[in-house]
Formats: C-alpha cells, sequence, structure tokens
C-alpha cells in the first residue's frame, strides 16, 4: 500500500512538472488546444439534451393531437446540426494543431535532452551501459512519447468534461445512476493501472532485450556488417539471437497483458451489470409514465457516451501511465548530477606551459571497476614529442583519456607546472588540445565542415582551412571534387563515401586546423594510411609538432623512432622510459617489440 502511495505520489510530481514543460513548447498552441478540447467536452451532452427535447416536442404532437410547434423544432433541430458542424469542423483543426505542437514539443525535448548530455563533460555516463541504455531509449521515444503525453492529457481533459456534462443530464432522472454505473466501473480502473503500470515496467526492464532486436536488426539491414555477413553467412546466426531476445521479451510481456484482459473482461460483467439494471429501472418508469420517451432517449444515449468516455478515460489513463514514466525517466535524465566535479573559472592555464606536465602515480580504475592504469609516473616537458607503445589493452589510450579529463585519475593527480589539471576549467583546458583519436567521427557534413569542427573559426577563416588541407595531404581529394570544400560527405544524406585513409587524413586536417593548441595527441593517427602516406604525413605531423607537446601512439614502431622519448606501457604499469636507442639497449619489452617488427617490415634500428 505504501509502495503505491509511494507510486502515485510520484506520478503526480511528474504529471505536475510535465505540464509546464508541455505549456513552454508552444504555449500559443497549447492555450488554443484547451479552449477547443473544452468546448468538445460540452459538444456530447448538447446533441444528447436536443434530442431529448425533439423527440419530447414531437411526442407530444403525436398524443396530444395538436399541431406540431415549427417554431419550436426548427431552432432545436437548429442547435443539434449546430452541434454536429461544430464538432466535425474542429476535428482537422485540431489534428492540424496537434501535428505543429508535435514538432514544437519534439525539438523542444530533444534540445533539453541533447544540452544536459552536452553538460558531462567525461565519458562515464557514455560508457555505463545502463545509464546508455535508459538515455536512447528516451531518445528513441522522443518522437512520440512526449506528444503521446499531451493527447493523453487532451483526451482525459475532454472525457472527463463530457462525463461530468453527462452525469448532470442523468441526475435528474436519479442521482444514483451515475453513481451505480461509476461503482461499477471503477474497479476497472484500478486494475487496468496497475496492470498498465506492470506492463510498462516489464517493457523498461526489457529495454536491453529490446535494445538487442534493435541491434541485430541494424545489423542485418545496415552497411557496415553486409560485407561480413555475406561472407561469414552469419544471417541466420543473428535471426536466431533476434528470436532469442524477442522470445523473452514477448513472454513477460505475453503473460501480463493475458492478466490484464481476463480482469479487464471479468469486471466488464460487473459494469454491464449496473448498466442494465439502471436501463430496466428507466423504462419501468416511462411506462408508468413518469418519464417521458425523450428522457428514455436521453438515458440510452447518456450511457453510451458515458460507457465510451469511461472507456476512453480508461485508455488514456493507461496511455498516460505509460507517457508519464516516459516522462518520469526524462526528468531523472535532466537532474543526474554531472559526474565531474568542473572548476569554473579554475586556474589560469599556463600559456605556454612552462615546466612540464606530470603524472604522479596515478591509478586509474573504469565505472565497471577495471583497472586500467596503475601508478602512472612520468613527466612530459614542452616541445617534446613522446611515443606510447605497448600491446593491446596496455592502457595507451586510457592515459589519453585522463590526459584530456575525458576521466579523471581514480588516485594520484595530473600536474600541469605543478598545478593539479582538475584545478583548470575545463573547456579552457581542452582549447589547449589537437588530437586525432582512433575512432574519430565521420560526420555527414560538408567536407569544410568536417575539417571546421577541429576549430570552428576555420569555417569564417579559408587561410586555416587551405592550411589544414595541405598539412594533411587532401589537396588533390578536395580539388578532384566540383564542388571542392562544399561536397557534402556521408552516406547518410547521399553525401560522398570516402576511404577509410581519406577520411583519416580528414580527421588529421581537423587537429591541423586547431593551431593555437599547445598539446597534440594522435592516437594511431595513421592506422588507415598506405606507407608512403604515412611516412609523408609524419614528416608534416613533425612541422606541426614543433613548439608544441605531442603524444603519438602507435603500433607502427618505425615510426616512433622521430620521438624524442619512448614510453612503454604493459598491462596498465609503465615499464620502460628512454629515447629508442637506450631502449633497444635496455632489451627489455620494447626490443622484444622491435625485433618482432623489425623482423616483418626489414627496418633498421637507425
Ligand atoms: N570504457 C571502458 N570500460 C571498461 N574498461 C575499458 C574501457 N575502455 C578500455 N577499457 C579497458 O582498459 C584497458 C586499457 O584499454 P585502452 O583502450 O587504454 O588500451 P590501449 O593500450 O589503447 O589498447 P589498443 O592498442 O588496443 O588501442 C583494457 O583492458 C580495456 O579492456
Amino acid at each position: 500500500m505504501n509502495d503505491l502511495r509511494v507510486w502515485f505520489e510520484d506520478y503526480i510530481r511528474a504529471l505536475f512538472r510535465s505540464l509546464p514543460l508541455l505549456w513552454t513548447a508552444a504555449p500559443k498552441e497549447m492555450t488554443f488546444l484547451v479552449a477547443v478540447t473544452l468546448l468538445q467536452g460540452f459538444l456530447p451532452a448538447i446533441s444528447v439534451w436536443i434530442t431529448k427535447l425533439v423527440v419530447d416536442t414531437v411526442t407530444t404532437a403525436l398524443t396530444s393531437g395538436r399541431e406540431l410547434s415549427y417554431s419550436i423544432l426548427w431552432p432545436l433541430v437548429a442547435g443539434w446540426v449546430g452541434a454536429l458542424l461544430l464538432e466535425t469542423l474542429l476535428s482537422p483543426w485540431v489534428f492540424a494543431l496537434q501535428g505543429n505542437l508535435n514538432d514544437k514539443l519534439t525539438a523542444h525535448i530533444s534540445l533539453l535532452l541533447m544540452h544536459k548530455a552536452d553538460t558531462f563533460p567525461d565519458l562515464s555516463r557514455f560508457e555505463d551501459s545502463q545509464f546508455y541504455d535508459e538515455l536512447q531509449l528516451l531518445q528513441e521515444q522522443v518522437s512520440y512519447k512526449p506528444l503521446n503525453l499531451l493527447e493523453n492529457l487532451v483526451e482525459l481533459g475532454r472525457s472527463f468534461v463530457t462525463l461530468i456534462v453527462i452525469i448532470g443530464l442523468l441526475v435528474p432522472l436519479a442521482f444514483w445512476i451515475p453513481l451505480v454505473i461509476a461503482i461499477a466501473t471503477i474497479p476497472q480502473i484500478v486494475v487496468s493501472s496497475q496492470y498498465g503500470k506492470a506492463i510498462w515496467l516489464t517493457l523498461f526492464e526489457n529495454s536491453p532485450q529490446a535494445r538487442r532486436m534493435e541491434y541485430y536488426t541494424s545489423v542485418m539491414l545496415t552497411d557496415t556488417y553486409a560485407k561480413e555477413i555475406r561472407l561469414f553467412q552469419l544471417g541466420s546466426f543473428f535471426m536466431q539471437r533476434y528470436l532469442i531476445a524477442f522470445q523473452s521479451l514477448h513472454q513477460s510481456m505475453r503473460h501480463l497483458r493475458g492478466k490484464q484482459a481476463f480482469w479487464s473482461s471479468s469486471l466488464a460483467i460487473l459494469s454491464t451489470l449496473g448498466n442494465g439494471f439502471s436501463f430496466y429501472w428507466v423504462v419501468q418508469k416511462a411506462f408508468r409514465g413518469e418519464f417521458s420517451p425523450g428522457s428514455v432517449l436521453l438515458f440510452v444515449q447518456s450511457l453510451t457516451y458515458f460507457q465510451n468516455n469511461l472507456e476512453r478515460l480508461i485508455a488514456n489513463w493507461l496511455d498516460l501511465l505509460e507517457n508519464i514514466l516516459y516522462m518520469q525517466q526524462f526528468f531523472n535524465f535532466l537532474d543526474s548530477p554531472i559526474p565531474m566535479p568542473l572548476s569554473i573559472p579554475g586556474e589560469k592555464i599556463p600559456t605556454p606551459i612552462r615546466s612540464s606536465i606530470t603524472f604522479e602515480k596515478v591509478d586509474f580504475r573504469y565505472p565497471d571497476n577495471r583497472l586500467a592504469l596503475k601508478n602512472i609516473s612520468f613527466s612530459l616537458y614542452p616541445g617534446q614529442t613522446v611515443a606510447i607503445v605497448g600491446e593491446n589493452g596496455a592502457g595507451k589510450t586510457t592515459l589519453v583519456k585522463l590526459l584530456t579529463r575525458l576521466y579523471d585519475p581514480t588516485t594520484g593527480s595530473i600536474l600541469v607546472d605543478g598545478i593539479d589539471l582538475r584545478n583548470f576549467n575545463l573547456e579552457q583546458w581542452r582549447q589547449q588540445i589537437a588530437g586525432v583519436f582512433q575512432d574519430f567521427g565521420h560526420y555527414a557534413l560538408t567536407l569544410r565542415e568536417n575539417i571546421a569542427l577541429g576549430n570552428l573559426a576555420a569555417l569564417e577563416h579559408p587561410d586555416i582551412l587551405r592550411y589544414a588541407i595541405e598539412k594533411a595531404d587532401i589537396v588533390k581529394l578536395v580539388d578532384h571534387f566540383p564542388t571542392k570544400e562544399d561536397t557534402p560527405l556521408g552516406k547518410q544524406f547521399g553525401g560522398t563515401e570516402l576511404s577509410g585513409g581519406q577520411w583519416q587524413k580528414l580527421a588529421i586536417a581537423r587537429a591541423f586546423v586547431r593551431q593555437e593548441a599547445q598539446l597534440l595527441l594522435l592516437d594511431e593517427p595513421t592506422a588507415a594510411l598506405d606507407p608512403r602516406s604515412e611516412s609523408d604525413l609524419y614528416l608534416r605531423f613533425i612541422e606541426l609538432t614543433e613548439g608544441k607537446t605531442t603524444i603519438l601512439i602507435t603500433h607502427r614502431l618505425a615510426s616512433v623512432r622521430m620521438a624524442d622519448r619512448i614510453l612503454v606501457l604493459k598491462d596498465g604499469h609503465l615499464i620502460e622510459d628512454g629515447t629508442h636507442q637506450e631502449l633497444l639497449q635496455r632489451r627489455g619489452e620494447y626490443t622484444a617489440l622491435w625485433n618482432i617488427q623489425a623482423q616483418q617490415y626489414g627496418i633498421s634500428a637507425q
């Protein structure tokens, strides 16, 4: 019972928080919608009442033998037609209005979602699978859930007004008639609400299954995996996986839906008995001449409207439960605390950095508790190029994530000229960094925009853009397109698709437009490039890195010889630190890695 109360309070709170949100999204449309809804709520009762008057007028004329008074009949008929006309005329406008409202509402809520996501300075939320699942669900449903909620509210409002007015018509017949109808129907509402909530929660709990189903569908239907699916004949494998996820989700839903149907239909018997009794009572009163024929008609029509509106009320109430839970999740997301404490405005960042960037006894655990870096200590000196090497999973990218504050160390600290990185303003710190990441973005934007994402000022400064295009060795590529820098890229919107290496060069150009950066991070910047492009690019990088502190992560050891220093990571530990020659003389891990590659590619140690 206590649980139910808490749940109900949460529900009401979310409902009351949703209302201003809907209002702010489109105040004009909302005002109009509320007015029209109220009007529509009255119309059925008006036509029922007029029908009663018409029937009574005609019956009186017939039974008394007097002539039908057309001066009374015409206004009644006109009123009845007017109510019907108004109802028919209003519907398309309400439909159009709801369409406009939907656009505004979806945009409003999507922007709030994006805005909140933009305030997460680190990656922890995006790499926490439960949080990510919930966020995906919010994003997928944003185009219809808030609108459904609005429609539910509108329908509820309209049904409620109609019910009240219809009750007003029934009470003069006997005050207990609406009471009997309502009492017989209330258990149905309660049971439906309970199951509605249970169904939604089951859907929510099963959202990983639902997401799996979507994932398997997208694996089968998108081009990303088309090659492997065909080559390895994986179609049946993924469809089988889809079926397993579907069955697990469907089983729990089928069970609940069955129970809901059983209880709803059983309780419908109760409400039918109540209605039947009231009907019998009205008819026998009419037989005795206590009620006019118009009153019997009024009862029958009112009952139909009452029943229909009650059903609509229940259906919308149930839908509302589902949609309000969406809003609850949405508000939970909006209220979720910012995971990383930000220092605003923070200490002034030394420009240029004078002494060093120092890792001091840094440990780092991912949110899933995996220890990825253990007791790391080293210093980077301004202007140095430091290469980080090590096997897959050694912790190289994690180290870069800490330096960019996509995560903070779990213990230990990173100091810039002796000041803890956490004490700087995060945005200003990130402005000091240019980088090419392993999983850089392929944006469905124009070529110009794809490069200028590294520094949006480049959109207005063609010289910066050209400089980056030249340095990233893509002059020929750009000039080959008739629309040059304005060529749209990416298949999503029908743009040109580039090869893996060409995309990588664009990502590199993105680092070149960030001319002011003091720190350059290159995480496998040339993995997709052919050997000639790679060696050309390293020569260009040397130019770019002049005066900057550079971290280069690569598995191609031939490229790390140019580095001033090489750090070797293994299982999250920093195990070697020195120049290429020093490390070769040490005959440790680096030498082992080097020998493997030297044999493979026939490179010399110089
Ligand atoms: N988001 C994450 N959540 C949990 N563990 C992670 C996450 N990202 C990486 N790890 C784990 O942290 C360890 C270090 O990963 P990292 O990506 O830093 O390695 P890496 O040296 O860059 O490897 P590679 O050469 O394959 O790119 C690995 O064991 C990896 O499984």
